[in-house]
């Protein structure tokens, strides 16, 4: 479903990503986990078109994605969320959920003037799904709401209602679980879990091994840019590499 082939980012005389390869099969939870600085973050970069490969190429169902724009890449169905999620605080959470959706047709002032009643059909079917979104995150009740009240787990279900209005095919989540209280941590894992029966495709960059171990397979684990292994969470847990890989981050 997507492809990485022999991708690199260098940041001056640094590879961040140094020639990584990996498949991410359809209609899986793949995890990716390593030590601080491994080149995670970097690796969402690039697959979500924030920042361009200095080597390599990125396929998503068979079509190069590296070096489009990041709205591009996310009309062709794959979305990402982001560790900190920064939602406009004085707007309401119904508002900023959307803010997502690119390319409706009330856009375009000409095609408002010519079709009103499309264009208030259009805004209508966006709203009803924007609300279903909300919904299916727990936070249909408070839509009207400036986002400032939502907590840090909140935020997190609130980024992830805005991605899901956009009816993703793969999803990039990176540290669903950082700051996030242990009771909606739950609710968040339940969402990606139930979002992943309906088909879609995650990857997801996490810290917390629990999480981890109980909702991702295989696991890819990184170090130092380059792909370390790949395998069945068990496999990757117990492996003197990643053990070693980790200690090392611990010590440098
Ligand atoms: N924009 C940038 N300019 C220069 N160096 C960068 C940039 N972004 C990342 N790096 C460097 O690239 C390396 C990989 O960073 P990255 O954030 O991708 O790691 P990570 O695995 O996501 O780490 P963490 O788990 O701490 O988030 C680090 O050495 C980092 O300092």
């Amino acid at each position: 479903m997507l492809e990485l082939q022999g991708v690199s980012k260098a940041f001056g005389g640094h590879r961040a990503v140094d020639g990584l390869s990996l498949s991410i099969e359809r209609g899986r939870i793949t995890g990716l986990i390593g030590p601080n600085g491994a080149g995670k973050t970097t690796l969402f970069n690039l697959i979500a078109g924030a920042m361009k490969p200095t080597e390599g190429r990125i396929l998503l169902d068979g079509t190069r994605i590296d070096g489009l724009r990041a709205d591009r890449i996310f009309k062709a169905g794959l979305a990402r969320t982001f560790q900190i999620p920064r939602p406009f605080p004085e707007m309401t959470v119904l508002d900023n959920v959307l803010l997502a959706p690119a390319g409706q047709l009330g856009e375009s002032v000409l095609r408002a003037w010519l079709t009103p009643g499309a264009v208030r059909a259009q805004e209508r079917r966006l709203r009803d799904r924007a609300m279903a979104c909300l919904d299916f995150v727990g936070l249909a009740r408070l839509a009207q709401d400036p986002a400032r009240v939502l907590s840090g787990g909140q935020r997190k279900l609130l980024e992830l209602a805005r991605v899901l209005v956009a009816e993703p095919s793969v999803i990039l989540f990176d540290e669903p679980g950082a700051g996030v209280a242990p009771a909606l941590l739950d609710t968040i894992v339940e969402k990606i879990a139930a979002l992943n029966r309906d088909g879609v495709t995650i990857l997801i960059i996490e810290h917390n091994m629990d999480l981890v171990m109980g909702l991702c397979d295989p696991v890819v684990v990184m170090a130092q840019g380059r792909l370390l292994i790949q395998g069945r969470p068990q496999a990757v847990q117990s492996d003197p590499r990643v053990i070693e890989a980790y200690l090392g981050g611990v010590a440098a």
